[in-house]
């Protein structure tokens, strides 16, 4: 899982605040120094309020923090609501749903504004503290340097140098306040960020590119979902994949068989055990060379806005004309794109609206494997296609994976006949 503090969030932040906080140091130690030497006692004088202020930001500190990290986060939960309705459309439209979710972005948008409302507060009344706390500590120091003039132990000349310095020595310190806060706001609202680039920073942190036959080891792996640790999902999971063998993984719905892949895909690490491929752990593996290797068709494959070509092409630019043809052609892709006016250059539409649920699948066949993968997941690839689609996608499937060692999660018995080995997962553990 990914390990983070709020350390590393800082360093991300603070850069950008480095040239503020240079200048604001320097002239805070210069007129420090001067005021020091000017009088001494009024310097030590005027550090009588320091705790206040000091107590003041301690408890200011955390509660910005708290309160950025809970817009963020409303702020984040109305835009997922928009995201999801607009992506959802024609449900919500179906099931006449369209007040349910007006009211829904206006919970979400009703708390972002009483937080706002709550953050404005807090800063008004932290601002008025510093004026105050200011005020005061130059009016009891005005007096107590009167006092040492009239006394004779501070020179008029030198007063009002130490003043002068002392404006100064103020005007750092508010841009050290100003910096805090800033940091502070930024730090609430760039933790997840900082948490994703993290967490993607170590999914890529391997290095190994060793040459792949795809024999696939699970030994002992044990996974419980992060959001509900106490709940095991996989109990010790032990199961080989021979080279160029299909295994076809069965299981009652909820067993674990897409979690089991989701392991294999890197999306997840096990709580407990490994996972091998030819031997060595798949964390170590370089990020780009092993999505080469390990390819995988989902059950609702995503397409995305481009051309078909686009799409075959995916995550693999270096792909050529001919890779694109000879993966189309295998994945019998070619034998509906002939057929379209504008080739492999049609417009797939948004998420690949405008291809049927057979053509989005033979697409991300064709996608899968333009890679030259040695290990291909299929999840349920043609469980949501109709008799016609699936011969098709079933076809370019069997044609695809001679050579390749396939992890099949399979629903029909005509996949469960055409595996060399069948895995059935139950209560988290597996049976081959
Ligand atoms: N992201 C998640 N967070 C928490 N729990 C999850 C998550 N995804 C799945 N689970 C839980 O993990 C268990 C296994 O789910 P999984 O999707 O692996 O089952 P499955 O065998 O693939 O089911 P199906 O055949 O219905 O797709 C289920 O109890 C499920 O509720």
């Amino acid at each position: 899982m990914a390990k983070f503090n709020d350390s590393e969030v800082i360093s991300e932040t603070i850069p950008s605040h480095l040239q503020k906080l240079t200048s604001s140091v320097v002239q805070f130690f210069v007129c420090g120094f001067i005021t020091i030497y000017y009088s001494w006692q009024l310097t030590l004088f005027s550090l009588i309020t320091s705790p206040i202020g000091i107590f003041m930001s301690k408890w200011y500190g955390p509660k910005v923090d708290e309160l950025s990290k809970e817009k963020s986060e409303t702020n984040g939960k109305a835009s997922a609501t928009v995201e999801e309705v607009i992506s959802n459309m024609r449900t919500v439209r179906a099931f006449a749903a369209e007040r349910r979710e007006i009211a829904r972005f206006v919970t979400d948008t009703d708390s972002w504004l009483e937080i706002s409302l709550r953050e404005v507060i807090i800063n008004f009344l932290y601002d008025l503290f510093w004026t105050f706390l200011w005020r005061f500590e130059a009016a009891t120091s005005l007096l107590f340097a009167g006092y040492l003039a009239h006394n004779g132990r501070l020179e008029p000349a030198n007063f009002v140098i130490y003043f002068n310095y002392k404006m100064r020595l103020h005007v750092s310190l508010l841009m050290f306040n100003n910096i805090y806060i800033s940091v502070t706001k930024a730090v609430g609202k760039t933790r997840p960020v900082v948490r994703l680039l993290t967490h993607a920073r170590q999914d890529q942190s391997g290095t190994e590119t060793p040459p792949v036959i795809g024999h696939i080891v699970f030994g002992g792996v044990e996974f419980a979902y992060p959001t509900r640790p106490s709940l095991n999902v996989l109990h010790g999971i032990n199961l080989s994949l021979e080279p160029g063998k299909t295994v076809a993984l069965v299981g009652h719905s909820g067993n674990g068989k897409s979690t089991l892949v989701n392991l294999l895909q890197q999306y997840y690490q096990p709580s407990s055990g490994r996972i091998l491929l030819d031997g060595t752990p798949i964390e170590n593996f370089e990020h780009q060379y092993f999505r080469q290797m390990v390819s995988i068709v989902s059950q609702e494959p995503t397409l995305f806005s481009g051309t078909v070509r686009d799409n075959i092409l995916y995550g693999y630019e270096q792909g050529t004309e001919e890779d694109m043809m000879r993966v189309a052609r295998m994945a019998n892709v070619d034998e509906f794109v002939a057929r379209m006016e504008d080739g492999y250059d049609t417009m797939c539409g948004e998420r690949g609206v405008k291809m049927s649920g057979g053509q989005k699948q033979r697409i991300a066949i064709a996608r899968a494997l333009v890679r030259n993968p040695r290990v291909l997941i299929l999840d349920e690839a043609t469980s949501a296609l109709d008799v016609e689609s699936e011969a098709l996608v079933q076809e370019a499937l069997n044609r695809c994976s001679q050579d390749m060692t396939v992890l099949v999660i399979a629903h029909r018995l005509s996949t469960v006949r055409n595996a060399d080995k069948i895995a059935v997962i139950e209560n988290g553990g597996v049976s081959a």
